[in-house]
């Protein structure tokens, strides 16, 4: 039986770091992964299809450029799934080449087949043809990922109620469609299709969605998806989903029917531990399939970690890299270094595109944290008006006393990418004056941190002054009469 110093479950972004960094300690790594999926569900199903499949449909569309040319302005009529299947094809092609090759020059075995465990220290890997290997390893970790959840009384058929990995394989793009879930999978897709020209609705059990984000800043997304034709229904409950000859009902618990050409389910995702046979490692899933972890990601058994979607929040591809590094660190005694929860970004790709760092203006306000509000509007920068972006916005939120950044939030083009400057002022502990002094290239929607990091310090000046003016008015009250 072959022995490796540490076996990972799973290629997805946190299975391939923790894979390679035990490579780069000199250490014998090999992962585990099945026929046509290198790269996870990130590359071939998540992340990187329906990232590709936004860009295709920004450009084919001519969404983008309308403020520009005119509202009729698109680049090809009649889009088909041909059209944006392509750029999704080339890319996730690309991307596992990357992949494999990233592995195989760091001398990390690829094992293909489905892994079970049969002991704490030994796996089974079957292959496509049922054809069973052994291999033991002094350290596992588990990246084995989610599953879209799929409840018994919704009919999957494939083709018209699908799931999140089923929608990449529509044969047309749908006249209308319901989206269960208003999630962050249920609302990029719904910003697509509606960018299509898909009628949308969306249905969310929740009284409002995405509540983790600024409240300000959902509440101009789905503005701008009103305009794109999305009816939203929250507060509603799936009962069940139905198949007809001529479309699909989706049946709410308050008893309305809606009919659409196509539904997509996107009511959460599901742990894979049932079929790696945890149980025979000693551990143990909680009912949604998923691992528990101390800080250093081990689980309950010492030598086994687990990384990525099967331990939870927030179940993103950069926090699972990151935790499948520091994984195979600690396996090792490799020292790593702080990282702090509170400054992984959140990038949203709806149309257009939410991105934040840090605490939003509700949280602050739950603590009890004075904090004042800086906003650059990308209306007001250049860079916003050649972009034919107008209803982008970058606001900082900044402590009253301190001065410190306490959180970014960013919408409209570019935030994902944006919303970095003020991670990195935050990490370094900085202030809005640094923003303020700053000199940034023009015209950039960078800018905007200058603009944004002004008009909080303007407010604050104007408290201050308030406040000097009382006290000047108080003296005079208080000052002898000649
Ligand atoms: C539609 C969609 C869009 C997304 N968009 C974003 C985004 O824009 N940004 C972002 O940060 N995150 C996004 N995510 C989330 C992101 O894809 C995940 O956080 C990330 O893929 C998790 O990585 P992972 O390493 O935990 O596992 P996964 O990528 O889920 O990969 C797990 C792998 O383990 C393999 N596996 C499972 N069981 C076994 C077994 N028994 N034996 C062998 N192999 C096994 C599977 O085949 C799979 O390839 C998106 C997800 C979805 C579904
Ligand atoms: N850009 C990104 O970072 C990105 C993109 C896509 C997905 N992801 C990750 O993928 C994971 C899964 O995303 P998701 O959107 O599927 O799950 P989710 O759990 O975030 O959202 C599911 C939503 O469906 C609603 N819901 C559940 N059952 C319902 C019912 N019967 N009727 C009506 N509403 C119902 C829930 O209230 C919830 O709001 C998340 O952890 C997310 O972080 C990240």
């Amino acid at each position: 039986m072959d022995h490796y110093d540490i076996i990972v479950i799973g290629s997805g972004p946190a299975g391939q770091k923790a894979a390679i960094a035990a490579a780069k300690l000199g250490k014998r790594a090999a992962v585990v992964e099945r026929k046509h999926m290198m790269g996870g569900v990130c590359i071939n199903t998540g992340t990187i299809p329906s990232k590709t499949l936004r860009e295709a449909v920004l450009y084919l569309t001519g969404l983008n450029q309308r403020e520009l040319y005119g509202q009729s302005y698109r680049l090809k009529t009649d889009i088909t799934v041909a059209d944006l299947t392509a750029r999704t094809m080339h890319v996730v092609g690309k991307e596992i080449d990357v992949i494999q090759s990233q592995l195989t020059r760091n001398g990390v075995a690829t094992l293909i087949g489905s892994a079970t465990f049969t002991g704490p220290h030994e796996i089974a890997i079957e292959d496509a043809t049922g054809d069973l290997k052994h291999v033991s390893a002094d350290h596992f970790v588990i990246a084995v990922g989610t599953r879209p959840a799929r409840p018994s009384s919704v009919d999957f058929d494939g083709e018209t109620v699908v799931d999140s990995d089923q929608i990449l394989e529509l044969d047309r793009v749908p006249g209308s469609m319901v989206v269960v879930g208003a999630g962050v999978i249920g609302i990029e897709y719904a910003s697509m299709f509606a960018a299509l020209g898909t009628k949308v609705t969306v249905i969310e059990q929740r009284p409002a969605m995405l509540d983790f984000c600024d409240r300000e800043i959902i509440e101009a997304l789905q503005y701008q998806l009103r305009e794109r034709g999305v009816t939203f229904r929250f507060g509603e409950h799936v009962r069940t989903v139905e198949t007809h000859p001529s479309g699909t009902l989706t049946i709410l618990e308050s008893g309305k029917q809606i009919p659409a050409d196509t539904v997509l389910y996107s009511a959460g995702r599901q742990g894979v531990s049932d079929e790696l046979a945890v149980e025979a490692a000693g551990l143990t899933a909680d009912n949604r399939g998923r691992l528990k972890v101390d800080e250093h990601f081990r689980t309950e058994v010492g030598h086994i970690y687990a990384v990525g979607d099967i331990i939870g929040f927030p179940a993103l591809a950069a926090t699972s890299m990151e935790q499948g590094r520091r994984a195979a660190y600690h396996a090792f005694g490799e020292p790593v270094g702080h990282t702090s929860t509170d400054l992984q970004p959140i990038g949203i790709y709806a149309i257009p595109e939410i991105s934040f760092v840090g605490r939003t203006e509700d949280q602050l306000t739950t603590d009890n944290i004075p904090f004042e509000v800086g906003v650059a509007r990308y209306r007001e920068l250049a860079r916003g008006a050649i972009m034919g972006d107008s209803y982008g916005l970058l606001k900082l939120l900044v402590h009253a006393e301190d001065r410190t950044l306490l959180g970014v939030h960013a919408f409209g083009s570019n935030a994902a990418e944006l919303v970095h400057i003020g991670q990195t002022v935050m990490g370094l502990g900085g202030t809005v004056d640094y923003l303020v002094d700053a000199v940034f290239n023009y015209p950039t929607l960078a800018e905007g941190y200058k603009v944004a990091a002004l008009d909080a310090s303007n407010k604050m000046r104007a408290i201050a002054r308030v406040r000097a003016q009382g006290r000047s008015l108080d003296l005079d009250v208080s000052a002898p009469v000649a």
